[in-house]
């Protein structure tokens, strides 16, 4: 059985006027809708050539899906799909490839050039294959998705750099201190104020309207990432940096650290009681 989503009604009556009388009619579905509001039906199998503006919301919601589908081969902006694929050190690695690669493991199948098209749009594109990690990798995606904005706030300073901001460190020391004072009076922990696992969010519509720049462009050595911490938490600023040395992460930078590392990081600030939300 296939069944096909398609938000312009002309296509959906031209889609069942193709299908009609053959032998396959009964084995095709139209559902029409946005594919973004459209609660979707089980499925194991997703081939789409999509409307690159809701690429990274798209992306996002099928990897929410549950039961998880078994492959998904969908066309891309070629820039996307090499966001998708990066690896540490390359160019185009970013937030939106480590949230991707988290949930899925990600392969590029074929470059599509602009000149198979009439009349040739703008961009390349790319087919990528998308397999869903089975089992998941289990994090919190709130904690997650806060710790990955603060490490790819600047891709290229290092992490020492970036944890040493003013603004970092106030906000993490507030998470800390709530939690602290949550815990005190209610002796729970705020593990157990986060369920589910829905990754949609990690398809925001600015990281789908900017795909997901990070610093690019950005010279690093012209520009300041922001006030350091003059000390007036330097305590708490000693925690944080405590748990960078600790993982020897102090000055490395996110543009080359592996989805594991991210993972180990993490997990040695939640050990040492910091959280990202
Ligand atoms: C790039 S075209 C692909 C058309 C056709 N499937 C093909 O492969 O030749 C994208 C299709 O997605 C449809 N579309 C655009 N936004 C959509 C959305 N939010 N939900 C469902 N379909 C959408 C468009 O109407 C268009 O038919």
């Amino acid at each position: 059985m296939v069944i096909a989503i398609e938000i312009d009604h002309r296509m959906v009556l031209e889609l069942q006027r193709r299908f009609q009388g053959t032998p396959y009619s009964n084995r095709l579905k139209v559902i029409q809708g946005d594919v973004l509001k459209t609660e979707l039906p089980y499925f194991d199998i997703c081939v789409a050539n999509i409307p690159y503006q809701i690429s990274s919301p798209l992306t996002f919601k099928l990897l929410s899906h549950q039961p998880a589908f078994r492959c998904a081969i969908i066309m891309f902006q070629r820039e996307f799909a090499m966001r998708l694929v990066a690896q540490p050190g390359d160019k185009l690695y970013c937030r939106l490839t480590v949230n991707t690669q988290l949930l899925a493991r990600i392969s590029h199948l074929l470059k599509v050039g602009k000149n198979n098209f009439r009349p040739p749009p703008k961009v390349d594109s790319s087919v990528v294959r998308i397999e869903p990690r089975k089992p998941r990798i289990e994090v919190k995606q709130k904690e997650w998705d806060g710790f990955l904005r603060i490490c790819f706030n600047r891709k290229n300073k290092t992490l020492g750099s970036i944890f040493r901001q003013k603004s970092v460190i106030s906000l993490l020391e507030k998470n800390y201190n709530t939690l602290q004072a949550l815990n005190l009076s209610q002796n729970g922990s705020k593990e157990e104020t986060e369920t589910g696992m829905d990754f949609s969010r990690f398809g925001d519509s600015m990281e789908d309207q900017r795909m997901d720049m990070d610093d690019e462009g950005v010279d690093d050595d012209d520009m300041e990432v922001e006030a350091e911490d003059a000390g007036s938490s330097s305590e708490f600023k000693d925690k944080v940096l405590a748990v960078l040395k600790e993982g020897d992460f102090e000055d490395k930078r996110s543009s080359k650290l592996t989805l594991q590392e991210f993972l180990y990081l993490l997990s040695l600030f939640n050990k040492a009681g910091i959280h990202f939300c």
